[in-house]
């Protein structure tokens, strides 16, 4: 039998391109530093602070870049002995409203065995019960929301909390909101009252290009990987793969993690630009697989229809063209075909969910259409309708349709 033994010729510490790791420093994001600076120096001043929202798309540096600087702006307020800086973080993710909020708040603030349940009271009594565990606490608290849009349409806290010294309710805190998020689109749905104040500063964070992600990357292998275990060519791959798809620094780090497995695997010396790309292989199946899980049926089998135009070499193709497909294929399975508008909302999430690509035609007086075309590999998206259709005969022809035109 194999037995355990230690490898460690390709990492030094791998936990340093993992997601819990707090860089030393940050690469690449000089002047969104030097602006959300600004936005917290209320606070070392002794003022109220701002509210600041940051937004940009996954794997950016939001996280990074609050919490570093929050860990500087702590050392630093030291040196001020009239100031008292809390800082309460909170990730929203699995809260979709005001009130669980306030509720998470309000027994982080409480010390164990005294927290409150999270269903039974009306809203305003929890506010309440806030701003009581605020003002006990006293001093200046930043509340930092992550995934603040998950909060959704219920957003009141986020006007109320900030103007609630104004209002009398706050006599000893003084409070500001971070609010982070990666949806677009939050901002411009938040209520304008809350949307007033959350949005006091706003900073966007752009995706990295590729020269950037080199650096994150070069200063990340230093830590992370042993030395003489990489080379220039692996990293620049992985910084070009993630700028090109994403601009995410998380991408690229992955990347990188996987490459490292590979080679680690196969006790191979050092990462090679082969070990990217199987890497590079995975992570789309994976990011595919993932895609798949958020789909209804028909959303298969609309994938299914854009996969099987693939085979034939004809994407990419309009939505006319993917809908008669699509028809098709339900009649080979005997189920019933949604409409086209809704076939279209299917490939719309596809899209989104960067399983598809669509390109924008123009064609004068008669409007602009979409053409779509598979954005991940054939492959991956094969793996991934096998695992959840069981329509072998339909997938066994549209493979040997692949091969016939020398796709794989
Ligand atoms: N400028 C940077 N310098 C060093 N490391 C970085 C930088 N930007 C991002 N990273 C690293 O990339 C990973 C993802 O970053 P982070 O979690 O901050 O992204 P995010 O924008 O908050 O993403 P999400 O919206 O998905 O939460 C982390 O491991 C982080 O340490």
């Amino acid at each position: 039998m194999r037995r355990f033994e230690r490898k460690q010729n390709i990492f030094h510490n791998k936990d340093a391109l993992g997601e819990s790791y707090r860089p030393e420093r940050i690469q690449e994001r000089d002047e969104e530093i030097d602006e959300y600076m600004d936005a917290l120096q209320p606070v070392v001043d002794g003022w109220e602070p701002n509210n600041v929202f940051l937004y940009g798309n996954t794997g950016v540096g939001k996280t990074a870049v609050t919490e570093y600087l929050l860990k500087v702006l702590r050392e630093d307020v030291d040196r001020y002995d009239d100031i008292d800086l809390h800082v309460l973080s909170l990730n929203c993710k699995t809260l979709n409203s005001s009130y669980q909020v306030a509720i998470e708040l309000v027994n982080e603030l409480r010390p164990s065995g005294g927290e409150i349940s999270s269903t039974g009271y009306p809203q305003q009594t929890v506010f309440k019960k806030l701003y009581q565990e605020l003002d006990e606490l006293g001093g200046t608290i930043l509340v930092v929301l992550d995934e603040i849009d998950s909060i959704g349409e219920r957003d009141e806290l986020l006007y109320e909390l900030p103007r609630a010294r104004s209002n009398g309710k706050l006599e000893h805190a003084k409070v500001g909101i971070v609010g982070i998020s990666n949806d677009f689109k939050f901002r411009d749905r938040l209520d304008p009252r809350a949307q007033d104040t959350l949005c006091e500063r706003e900073l966007h964070f752009p995706p990295y290009d590729a020269p950037e992600l080199q650096n994150i990357l070069e200063s990340r292998a230093t830590v992370a990987l042993a030395e003489g275990a990489y080379d220039d060519g692996a990293l620049n791959l992985c910084a070009a793969l993630a700028a090109r798809d994403s601009g995410s620094a998380r991408q690229a780090l992955d990347l990188l993690r996987l490459a490292g497995e590979y080679a680690e695997n196969r006790d191979d010396e050092g990462i090679t630009r082969d070990h990217v790309e199987i890497a590079r292989e995975k992570l789309e199946q994976e990011r595919v697989v993932e895609g798949m899980r958020e789909l209804t049926v028909n959303g298969h089998y609309a994938l299914l229809a854009v996969v099987s135009k693939a085979a034939q070499r004809e994407t990419p193709c309009r939505m006319r063209d993917v809908y008669d497909e699509y028809v098709s294929l339900c009649e080979k399975a005997d189920i019933e075909p949604l409409a086209q508008r809704s076939i279209h909302n299917h490939l719309s999430d596809l899209r989104m969910l960067g399983i598809l690509s669509a390109e924008e035609n123009r064609t004068g007086s008669r409007g602009n259409y979409y053409s779509y075309a598979l954005d991940v590999p054939f492959s991956s998206a094969m793996t991934a309708l096998t695992d959840v259709l069981s329509l072998e005969s339909v997938l066994e022809d549209i493979r040997t349709t692949a091969q016939r035109h020398g796709i794989v």
